[in-house]
């Protein structure tokens, strides 16, 4: 079918390539091209003989346009599929408007040095990418991406009208480390020690971190606390999702992660504020991340299961009704397979599934578009088939 550049190659990339290979009638070749080359060539060595995708690699800077132009000319892709980090997202997208290519990520942009979360930057290119007839896919991962997807859904086949979404988001794994992130540490930490918001009536409620506790007993998981945070796909489906009163995002964490967290903020390790360091200027967030442990190592001790969902209310037919859409993973079964652990395979499949969608022309809608903008039909089929099967309940416990 065609051909994929595929940006970054950590932990999430490494899923999205595996099952990009496995998936060899629609890509029958990828680029993976990052920072560090020889990360790209091992995964290359590793799968090559294994899978008809053709693979080759490539050395980039995601941060220099003309560099990714250079690299887009050459490759030729039909998409290129961002998983670097969402700094490099605006360079990755004028890239891909310079050469007329379609665009997929996960993460919407963040300006490296202000921790600031919305979709503006990108929803700015809307008018360009339309002109250029090109498709730009936003948040294709599990959350933003197959939230979005389930919230089409629900809207599609069971409500007339969705008032509420409690998206709950379960990482009820062990990988045995006191502190360790599932995904890039300094993205993650950037996000759980941001304010916490959600969407009520048309405008935003602002909470302190992790002021907003439930506890919520998640099937295949068991009893977690769970707190409420800003998470961007609030921002999308408040616009997309007509009758919509209230969207909240709720994250799990152990207590160890958080104890951790806290005294790691006390002492200033998790600021983005340069300081000098024996005169070098550095960030202490990002030498934090440079002691802990790397995500992509963590698959082969992780026991356990994520359960990531959505629970909507609304109406069909002039009655109230509820319904919950969601999936359990298991991280040992996700290292079986692709060597890594589940919260990036449920990052990285749906990745795979969203340059499907733009690279077979079943989602081509010229512009700058969420997720949820386009039929879930062909994504839900595709989410059973490539490792990431849905269970659905009409009455779920409620997050009160
Ligand atoms: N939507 C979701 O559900 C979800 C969940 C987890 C992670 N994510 C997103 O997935 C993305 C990848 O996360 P990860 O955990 O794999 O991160 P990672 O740190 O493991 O990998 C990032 C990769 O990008 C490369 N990279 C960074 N800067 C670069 C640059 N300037 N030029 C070229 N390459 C560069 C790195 O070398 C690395 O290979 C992030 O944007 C993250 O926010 C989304
Ligand atoms: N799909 C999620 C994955 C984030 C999981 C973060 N939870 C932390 C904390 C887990 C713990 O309690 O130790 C993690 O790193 O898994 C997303 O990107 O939104």
């Amino acid at each position: 079918m065609g051909k994929a550049l595929i940006i970054g190659c950590g932990g999430v990339a490494s899923v999205a390539i595996h099952k990009c290979c496995q998936n060899s009638e629609v890509f029958e070749e990828i680029c993976i091209a990052s920072r560090t080359v020889s990360k790209c060539d091992a995964l290359k060595e590793k799968l090559q003989g294994t899978t008809k995708t053709k693979i080759t690699t490539a050395q980039v800077n995601a941060d220099n346009v003309d560099e990714l132009i250079a690299l887009i000319n050459e490759v030729k892709p039909d998409v290129v599929l961002n998983l670097a980090l969402p700094y490099q997202d605006l360079t990755i997208m004028d890239a891909c408007l310079a050469t007329k290519t379609h665009y997929i990520d996960t993460a919407n942009y963040e300006p490296e040095d202000t921790a600031k979360f919305e979709y503006s930057w990108q929803w700015a290119y809307r008018e360009k990418f339309e002109e250029a007839g090109i498709t730009a896919l936003l948040g294709s991962g599990f959350d933003p991406g197959v939230t979005g997807v389930f919230s089409a859904y629900a809207l599609k086949h069971e409500f007339d009208e969705i008032n509420y979404i409690d998206i709950l988001d379960c990482n009820g794994g062990d990988h045995g480390y006191p502190f360790a992130t599932n995904f890039n540490p300094e993205i993650n930490i950037r996000e759980v020690s941001a304010k916490g918001s959600y969407w009520e009536d048309g405008h935003w409620v602002e909470t302190e971190p992790m002021e907003i506790k439930r506890e919520y007993n998640f099937e295949g998981v068991g009893e977690k606390d769970m707190y409420l945070l800003h998470h961007e796909e609030i921002e999308s489906l408040a616009l997309n999702i007509p009758g919509i009163k209230r969207i909240r995002f709720f994250m799990t964490f152990g207590q160890s992660y958080l104890t951790h967290l806290k005294c790691l903020e006390n002492v200033g390790m998790t600021s983005i504020e340069p300081i000098m360091y024996e005169g070098k200027e550095i960030i202490p967030l990002q030498f934090l991340k440079a002691v802990l442990p790397d995500p992509a190592s963590l698959g082969p001790r992780t026991k356990g299961k994520t359960n990531i969902g959505c629970i909507f209310q609304g109406k069909k037919d002039g009655k109230e009704k509820t319904y919950y859409l969601y999936n359990i993973c298991d991280h040992e079964e996700c290292y079986k397979e692709v060597g890594s652990q589940a919260v990036a395979y449920t990052t990285g499949v749906p990745a795979m599934i969203g340059a499907m969608m733009v690279m077979t022309g079943k989602w081509n809608k010229p512009g700058v578009h969420n997720i949820e903008e386009f039929d879930p039909d062909p994504f839900m089929d595709a989410l059973n088939k490539w490792g990431l099967p849905w269970k659905e309940t009409h009455t779920p416990v409620l997050v009160d």
